[in-house]
């Protein structure tokens, strides 16, 4: 999975490393210098005239006076005699260079990506390693932190909010067409009877000729109850009785389909609004597909402005995806992905676990 980013942000490491760790060696060269020189030139002036030690003329090589060595290189000078390295910006900017352009053309968006390089800059700037540490695990030490900062925006457990909602819990599922929405509500009703809560379908999409028949096979081939109205009746309707239905029969939640539309369709988002206001759901989950990178970013956030959303799901992580919808969408949205769909089948739907991808993403061959 993801295994397009994966690669660059491998590269990215190794380069990183082998950049900041050439850069450091110069610097520890020039250092060691500054160090040998400081010595031979303070034993000089003690043996040539022990009294005025203190009032050297700084042309003659004091390294505390030494202008051409500059503050950086007098830090670093320090650093180096007690066993540690000091990462400095010029050591960084290569590497961030080739960061920024790894996360872009892999479809993370601008904003994101901005943050990333920040945080891993941040992080390493004026950091002391020890000589003894790796260069390698600091880089990869600045990427996990910066990853998980950007994924695990408003991250929540789904299962704990299911546990301790009052019952039913209308589930109500957003996004454009063939994205995933129908198949996503059959594989999370199937993930709920494994945890022991029932659930009933809810056909919203009243718009597509078909769509009737094609939630009512899931539905029959897992043994739902499914609600559904004529083709071209009020969505809102349809959801709100299976909210009834729900409430007499004792069942958990309510998984609330809706037609996909196009976020540009203006008739078709002032009737997601309608559906919001009207069965006022506990929640909205936008759907997209991973694959779909930043365009699905941008129409989460176009989604979450007609109805807004608590979290997304995204589908089709199997495929080969680049990543960049997985690391922006939360950040973007400020809304978690809640799970990533990962195949056709019932149980192909993974809960989102942020670290677990930033895991994955750093993992070593
Ligand atoms: N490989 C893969 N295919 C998926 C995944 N999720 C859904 N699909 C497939 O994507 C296609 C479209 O899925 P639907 O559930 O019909 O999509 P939809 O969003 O409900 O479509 P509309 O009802 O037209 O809006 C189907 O062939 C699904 O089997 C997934 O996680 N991985």
């Amino acid at each position: 999975m993801f295994d397009g980013l994966k690669d660059k942000l491998s590269s990215f490491r190794e380069d990183a490393a082998e950049e900041v760790e050439e850069k450091a060696e110069e610097a520890d060269a020039e250092a060691a210098e500054v160090d040998a020189a400081a010595d031979i030139d303070a034993d000089a002036t003690a043996e040539a005239a022990p009294d005025e030690a203190a009032s050297t003329d700084p042309a003659e090589g004091e390294p505390a006076d030494d202008e051409s060595a500059g503050p950086g290189r007098l830090k670093r000078a320090a650093a180096f005699a007690t066993g540690k390295v000091i990462i400095e910006e010029e050591d960084l900017e290569e590497p961030l260079q080739d960061l920024e352009l790894a996360l872009l053309s892999s479809d993370v968006e601008m904003s994101v990506a901005d943050r990333i390089l920040e945080t891993v800059r941040e992080k390493m700037l004026g950091e002391t390693r020890a000589q003894v540490q790796t260069t390698d695990q600091l880089v990869t030490e600045a990427l996990h932190d910066a990853l998980l900062d950007v994924i695990s925006v408003g991250q929540f457990d789904f299962e704990e909010r299911i546990a301790e909602a009052d019952k039913p819990v209308t589930v109500v599922f957003t996004g454009v067409n063939g994205v995933g929405k129908t198949t996503t509500i059959a594989k999370l009703s199937e993930w709920l009877d494994e945890r022991g809560y029932s659930s009933v379908l809810a056909n919203g999409d009243t718009y597509r000729a078909g769509a009737n028949e094609q939630i009512r096979e899931h539905a029959e081939a897992l043994d739902r109850k499914l609600i559904a109205h004529e083709q071209g009746g009020d969505p809102a309707a349809v959801i709100y009785d299976g909210v009834e239905y729900a409430e007499a029969n004792d069942i958990d939640v309510v998984l609330g389909d809706t037609a996909g539309r196009l976020h540009t369709s203006n008739d078709l988002m002032a009737q997601l609004e309608k559906i919001d206001r009207v069965v006022d759901p506990d929640m909205t989950l936008f759907v997209d597909e991973a694959v779909a990178g930043q365009d699905a970013v941008k129409r989460a956030q176009e989604f979450d402005d007609a109805a807004a959303i608590d979290g997304s799901v995204l589908t089709k992580a199997d495929a080969d995806s680049s990543g960049g919808a997985a690391i922006s969408i939360a950040y973007v949205t400020g809304k978690p992905i809640l799970f990533l769909g990962v195949g056709q089948g019932y149980d192909d739907l993974r809960r989102f676990d942020p670290e677990e991808l930033v895991d994955e993403l750093l993992a070593e061959e």
